[in-house]
């Protein structure tokens, strides 16, 4: 029998590979296509205006796609509760169809609202898994096997056609009708489908091929790396289109000695990485405001001077200066130095995760609840199962920006240091013209930091109660060798204490 059906639209803003859109045209019935603007999720500490334009231009490119299928996209401004109780009172549909969202906890709660208000009404939602990530998930234990097979599956065909609803389409809004802080980002990534099919056919053709070896370079990374991320994070293109059309790359590449296939291989492997880090928030919701071990919790605090220093790129150290400036200006960084701007607040600016994690969340055009809060527990060593990591930003200057070109570019007060003192002026004899002046003096003692930081974390990592912990941590939520390779496809755990049960108490890697 068939029946209409309503299509809830979250972050999967593409008529492509969608099993929620087939599955609500294979009802039969007419299909409402819905996104809904919540000015509430919108106020988040996390949210921002670059965020909502990407996802407005999406919404625009999403909206002409649907119209080509026979159903233009509704947009809706208001609470979700509010906006299906009454589409689905004056359409009299009875089933509402989406893809489980594993969002922040703002989200979560909508959800849990939603699925009362709908079991009320005596409406059916039925919430489709997003892709790698499993809900319910009893253990990790064969996680990876599973989610390769759904990653490596076939694609889900695209409906001819749909019928819909004569409705007012509604306004896509501009950020200020939603209220969103002042938010330039003169360099940030359009929204859209047809953007995200660009970025993976100029990676795969010719940005990717030196993929591996220029990922981590400030410079070169932003062309060697695929930029799908925001693509990803609002579903513009579905991570198995991109697995499947590296998988391609890699088998066309056989033979050859141009490098794509160790490319590949790389990129495939952090499409992993992506479903394995938003597992770990789809199994353990608390991750986004809870430290994963609590022997952490309380270790850090705010302090407003330091914290504005390094959100505005203010902070005396030239690299992690020009990342931030970098970021804020263009709404990406690579990992590597996403990595180092969290360590350093974490360790030698002594900040709590929770208080540097918002604004990093907010300046991420391609912020994904999952990655981001999973990764600034893992950067700032909370989880008690990892490597504690602690990058030296002047080693770092000196090693992923030799030219000192990227630096000079974001910090233009700096342009004219010899090379030999850009990463530490205050060591050059003209530091006196330019420090306090043009560019502002250290805002801690980087030395005197690091050993600071480095015994507070040792002082913690050891004792039965630790261990214990740890174990139950690493039990719940790292990689197992279930993916095919024989390995663990993403190393997140300090390896020897972890393979015995131990949980990771030992390893400090030290980047000085
Ligand atoms: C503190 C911190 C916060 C981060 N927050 C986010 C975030 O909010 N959203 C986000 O998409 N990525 C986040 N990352 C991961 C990573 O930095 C970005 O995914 C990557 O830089 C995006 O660029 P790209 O699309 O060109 O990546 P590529 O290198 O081309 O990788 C392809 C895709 O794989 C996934 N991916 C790549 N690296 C990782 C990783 N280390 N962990 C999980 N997935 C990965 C992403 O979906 C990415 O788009 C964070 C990393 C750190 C250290």
């Amino acid at each position: 029998m068939s029946a209409d059906v309503l299509v809830w639209f979250k972050r999967d803003l593409r008529v492509q590979d969608n099993p929620v859109l087939a599955q609500a045209a294979a009802r039969g019935g007419r299909v409402l296509p819905l996104f809904i603007v919540e000015p509430e999720g919108w106020a988040q500490p996390d949210a921002s205006a670059r965020q909502w334009r990407f996802v407005a231009e999406s919404l625009g490119a999403l909206r002409e796609d649907l119209a080509r299928l026979g159903a233009p996209l509704i947009v809706r401004v208001g609470p979700a509760s509010e906006v299906l109780a009454g589409l689905l009172a004056a359409t009299g549909i009875r089933e509402v169809v989406s893809l489980e969202e594993t969002g922040n906890g703002w989200s979560y709660a909508r959800d849990r609202a939603v699925a009362g208000m709908l079991g009320a009404m005596g409406v059916a939602w039925h919430e489709l898994p997003q892709m790698g990530v499993i809900r319910r998930l009893k253990g990790r234990d064969g996680w990876a096997a599973r989610r390769d097979r759904v990653i490596r599956g076939a694609q889900v065909p695209v409906p001819e056609a749909i019928q819909g609803f004569d409705l007012d389409p509604g306004q896509i809004p501009e950020a200020r009708d939603l209220s969103l802080a002042f938010d330039p980002c003169p360099g940030r990534q359009k929204g859209g489908r047809a953007e995200a099919l660009g970025l993976l056919s100029s990676f795969l053709e010719t940005r990717g091929r030196d993929y591996r070896r220029a990922m981590s370079s400030p410079l070169e990374g932003a062309t060697a790396c695929s930029r799908l991320s925001p693509h990803l994070a609002w579903g513009t293109i579905s991570a198995r289109e991109a697995a499947e059309a590296a998988a391609l790359r890699k088998r066309q590449a056989k033979g050859t000695r141009e490098g794509w296939s160790g490319a590949m291989q790389s990129f495939e492997a952090r499409l992993a990485w992506r479903d394995h880090f938003m597992q770990k928030l789809e199994d353990e919701p608390a991750l986004e405001h809870r430290c994963l071990h609590s022997a952490y919790e309380g270790l850090r605090g705010d302090d407003a001077v330091r914290r504005a220093a390094w959100e505005a790129g203010e902070t005396g150290f030239p690299f992690v200066d020009a990342c931030m400036r970098s970021l804020n200006a263009t709404g990406w960084l690579n990992f590597r130095m996403r990595a180092m701007l969290v360590s350093f607040a974490s360790y030698h600016l002594w900040l709590d995760w929770r208080a540097t994690g918002p604004h990093l969340a907010r300046m991420f055009t391609d912020y994904e609840p999952g990655i981001h809060w999973s990764q600034m527990q893992m950067q700032s060593g909370t989880t008690g199962m990892n490597t504690v990591r602690m990058y030296n930003p002047v080693k770092q200057g000196l090693d992923q920006d030799p030219t000192g070109a990227f630096t000079r570019h974001w910090c233009p007060e700096l342009r004219e240091l010899p090379d030999a003192f850009l990463q530490e002026p205050w060591r050059w004899e003209g530091a006196g013209r330019i420090l306090g002046k043009r560019y502002p003096v250290p805002v801690i003692d980087l030395v005197q930091a690091g050993r600071a930081a480095r015994e507070k974390v040792w002082g913690l990592r050891h004792g039965d109660a630790f261990r214990s912990e740890a174990a139950r941590i690493v039990e719940k939520h790292a990689s197992r060798k279930d993916g095919g390779a024989g390995r663990h496809f993403v190393n997140d755990r300090s390896p020897k204490k972890a393979r015995r049960g131990g949980g990771g108490a030992g390893q400090l890697s030290l980047d000085l």
